[in-house]
């Protein structure tokens, strides 16, 4: 009789941008499984605690964490080096960290536009090319990349993130096809509205008092349901999967995007 392994114990696995929200998330479920986290951010003292939370709890997975700048090819090398070190290989790879402003698009100045490709393209460049090259030498592993349903739907004034988030989609089916032949099963995550510090921040929403995670009508999501995502995703119950981008944004409606969530379309 088949069973389904949705397993990640053992695996080494890296998260990018997992101070909080969902990169948090990823990073704690991926450790509850058993897995060893490596995880970044800008700032060691953001990043620093919640490594100390998943090495004080009683998680199998260990999990180390390091300043990294994913728009510095420098600092992912170094990062990535470091948790192989550590850890001794690379299994996993979630480029997670991005990021946006809210503006119209005749306000964004070329250097803001840019700074959002830069972010979240070039971001997701420098980790899937310095993953890819350690997990070329070892034979295979998987990548995630996290993308928005705004880069599969129109969003009002975050023409720059739109256009970032469709590009990652591009990215992940063709580098697929590029490294098939590696090993490399590289898929990528499409999240609806989920309540984090950064959209609380960017939208200035909140949501105290969010249904509870069985109900998926009249709420945005949770970090956990883009992490349980991830996890399939790099779990050997995703085998024949690479090159998909997987929609999760609970109750489908027309013209989905965030803003039609926030009622402001
Ligand atoms: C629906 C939403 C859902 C949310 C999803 C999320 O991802 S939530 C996650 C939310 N959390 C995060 O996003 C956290 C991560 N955020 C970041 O890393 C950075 O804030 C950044 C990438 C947004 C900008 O990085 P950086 O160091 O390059 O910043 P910099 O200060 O050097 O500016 C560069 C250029 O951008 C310009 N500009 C900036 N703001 C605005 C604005 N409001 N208006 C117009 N323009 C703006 C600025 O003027 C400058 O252009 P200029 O004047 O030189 O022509
Ligand atoms: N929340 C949502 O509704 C949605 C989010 N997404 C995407 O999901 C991902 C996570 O979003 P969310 O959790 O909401 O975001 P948050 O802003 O809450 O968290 C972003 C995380 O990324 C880190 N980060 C930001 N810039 C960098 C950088 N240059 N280098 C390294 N780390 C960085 C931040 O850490 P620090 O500040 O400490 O550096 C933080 O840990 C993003 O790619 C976002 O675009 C997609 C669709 C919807």
């Amino acid at each position: 009789m088949h069973e389904a392994d949705f397993g990640v114990a053992g695996e080494t696995a890296i998260v990018t941008g997992a101070s909080q929200g969902i990169g948090r998330s990823i990073a704690e479920t991926l450790a509850a499984g058993g897995a060893n986290v490596g995880i970044c951010s800008r700032e060691m003292d953001r990043v620093g605690p919640v490594a100390d939370e998943i090495n004080d709890s009683d998680v199998d997975g260990e999990a180390l964490a390091v300043e990294c700048n994913v728009r510095e090819r420098e600092q992912v090398e170094a990062f990535v080096e470091e948790v192989v070190e550590e850890f001794g290989g690379l299994d996993i790879m979630v480029n997670n960290a991005g990021g946006e402003f809210v503006a119209p698009f005749e306000d964004i100045s070329p250097n803001g536009f840019d700074s959002i490709l830069d972010l979240n393209v070039m971001g997701t460049v420098h980790g899937m090319q310095v993953a890819g090259e350690h997990m070329r030498e070892d034979g295979g592993g998987k990548i995630v990349n996290v993308a928005s349903v705004n880069g599969q739907h129109p969003a009002p004034n975050e023409s720059h993130y739109s256009t970032a988030k469709a590009g990652i989609i591009q990215l992940t089916e063709t580098v697929a096809t590029e490294w098939n032949d590696d090993g490399i099963r590289i898929n990528c995550v499409a999240p609806g509205l989920i309540q984090t510090p950064g959209v609380a921040e960017t939208l200035g929403i909140d949501s105290e008092d969010m249904p509870p995670r069985d109900q998926v009508d009249r709420r945005i999501g949770y970090g956990e349901d883009i992490a349980d995502v991830v996890q399939f995703l790099v779990s050997p119950a995703a085998a024949f999967m690479t090159g998909e981008t997987v929609t999760v944004k609970g109750v489908p409606r027309p013209g989905n995007s965030m803003q039609h969530d926030l009622g402001l379309q």
